[in-house]
């Protein structure tokens, strides 16, 4: 056999909603191995999205190990990995025990929004009792909301973790249990998988990192520390919370499998990932990533801008532990690609997720139907737990290929729904968007929001942009390459290969007149189940 050559790589283990994957970089972000593994998907009841976290963290181990042997087989010295990062689907909440080191339940998705009675409960309790905006200092009603906005940057909503985490304590008793013996580890994905790959029970490593903390609805996104009125407000125990970290630094070191020893030196929530990926460091840059769901952020840079148009406020990435904090503004859409995995597995539309395009090209609009993809209500800019899920405009005359196409326009319409509000939030009007997820596979789904959103979207020839950001993050913690991420020149020849542009070819009388035929289905399907609004 011939000898080894030894390489200097990065690797980025990317924990998203349906899958997990490994991927090795070299300085220039080329591809020299990976792997992806999809992991099973828990829908229980209506509204329910469920994960088994220690298949996430099975299916991580077997992906680090396939991507290691595709890299040797290419005839890489096994340690030429130098570090890795991890990055992670955010908001999905895991709780496991101190003892065993076991998941105590299955972990709640972000997605999921069976907490509606949940938020309603919190919404009383502000009403009523009000929140502590300062030492002494309690607001109730619409300024408790702004106060715990002010706080955290974001409205009280099923989709942050906070609130699952209150569901689990108040509807499984071993929760519960757990946290009055203070056996209780709370923690969003990264935290668990950080767990997991540091040595699990038998070192006891509980972090995690600002960004994705700054999806729980507890840390204070100024200070960077958890909030002790928020952990009142929600009935926590600090004992249950992990260390805060950067996103940036060495955490430890890996201890199982072929990469045993290496150090993990980033830690990213996956949208801010991609931001960072994206090269998107200073204010003003943007991206929208297409994946389960869709998720728009903004850069402010060092300024946290709260949203006055129902966008968040979020960390995008702290470089080290003494870095300043980076923020950005935020639309999160709930349904881009899980709309296109129901068409597939569910409605029988497609045999697989790129058919849609195919599909979607037969006809040349979607004939007057719009699809309000509100599977679990709606979120930004909307923030309508009630909304429901809405086809209309349908007539004998709609075929599987018009749905198929107001699918994709879906995307479009909502993506500008945040635009619009970002512009109203910061002044910016963006002309041009940097795409990237498994959505912008397809050509046709990327010329329909083009034409839809009336912007420009640019797509880059290598789109693992999440894990590229992780990576970025890790390799910046060792220096290695050279690469800083508080100085954005040592980026340069980082991902440079180029990238398609789609330009809007729809003609502006008619996008706006269908944008507002979507701003009139949109209408219709807010509060649809005002039970549970
Ligand atoms: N060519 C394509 N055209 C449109 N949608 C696609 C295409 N390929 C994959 N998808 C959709 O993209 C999603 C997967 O994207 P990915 O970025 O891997 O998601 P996640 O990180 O959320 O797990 C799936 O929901 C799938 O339906
Ligand atoms: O796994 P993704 O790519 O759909 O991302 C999920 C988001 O982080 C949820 O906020």
């Amino acid at each position: 056999m011939a000898a080894q050559k030894q390489g200097e790589f990065v690797g980025s283990l990317d924990c998203g909603t349906t899958s997990v994957r490994f991927i090795v970089f070299d300085k220039y972000a080329n591809i020299v191995a990976q792997s992806q593994q999809e992991f099973p998907q828990y829908y229980p009841n209506p509204g329910w999205h469920e994960h088994d976290a220690t298949e996430i963290v099975e299916h991580a181990d077997l992906c680090i190990a396939d991507a290691i042997k595709e890299m040797v087989a290419a005839g890489w010295a096994a340690n030429s990995v130098k570090v890795i990062g991890i990055t992670n689907q955010r908001e999905t909440t895991v709780a496991w025990s101190r003892k065993t080191g076991k998941p105590l339940c299955k972990a709640i998705v972000w997605a999921d929004s069976r907490t509606k009675h949940t938020v309603a409960q919190y919404e009383q309790k502000i009403e009523k009792v009000g929140i502590q905006a300062a030492p002494g200092a309690w607001v109730k009603g619409a300024a408790g909301t702004g106060a715990l906005r002010g706080i955290t940057g974001l409205p009280l909503s099923t989709y942050f973790s906070a609130i699952k985490l209150r569901w689990m304590l108040d509807n499984h008793p071993n929760v519960a249990e757990a946290h009055e013996a203070d056996d209780l580890m709370f923690g969003t994905v990264e935290s668990w998988v950080a767990y997991h790959l540091l040595g699990g029970p038998e070192k006891n490593i509980h972090i995690s990192e600002v960004t994705n903390a700054s999806r729980t609805l507890l840390l204070n996104t100024t200070t960077l520390k958890w909030e002790p009125s928020l952990l009142e407000f929600f009935g926590l125990r600090e004992s249950i919370l992990p260390k805060l970290v950067s996103s940036s630094e060495v955490y430890g070191h890996v201890a199982h499998g072929p990469l045993a020893g290496i150090p993990i030196g980033g830690l990213v929530g996956d949208q801010q990932g991609a931001l960072v990926g994206n090269k998107c460091l200073n204010q003003g840059e943007a991206k929208c990533t297409y994946g389960t769901g869709a998720f728009l952020l903004f850069c402010t840079g060092e300024e946290i801008v709260n949203s006055n148009h129902g966008l968040l406020s979020t960390v995008a990435y702290q470089a080290g532990p003494n870095a300043k904090p980076v923020y950005a503004l935020e639309g999160s859409i709930a349904v881009a690609g899980s709309a296109v995995k129901w068409l597939r597995d569910t409605m029988k539309l497609i045999d697989s997720a790129p058919q849609i395009n195919d599909l979607a090209a037969q006809v040349p609009d979607s004939g007057g139907v719009y699809f309000v993809t509100a599977f679990g209500g709606l979120l930004a800019p909307y923030w309508d737990s009630g909304a429901g899920g809405l086809l209309i405009g349908i007539s004998q005359y709609t075929t599987p290929s018009h749905i198929a196409r107001a699918t994709l326009e879906a995307n479009g319409y909502q993506t500008r729904a945040i635009i619009e509000s970002m512009k109203l939030d910061s002044g910016t009007d963006l002309k041009h968007l940097k795409v990237d997820g498994g959505m912008t596979n397809g050509d046709l789904a990327m010329s329909v929001l083009a034409d839809v959103g009336g912007f420009t979207v640019i797509r880059p020839e290598m789109r693992e942009s999440t894990a590229l950001g992780s990576a970025l993050l890790a390799g910046s913690a060792i220096k290695l390459f050279g690469w800083d991420l508080t100085r954005p020149e040592t980026l340069a020849e980082v991902n440079t290969k180029g990238s398609r542009e789609f330009a809007p070819q729809l003609g502006e009388e008619i996008r706006e007149k269908r944008w507002e035929g979507w701003q009139r289905a949109v209408e219709r399907s807010k509060g649809w189940d005002s039970a549970k609004a």
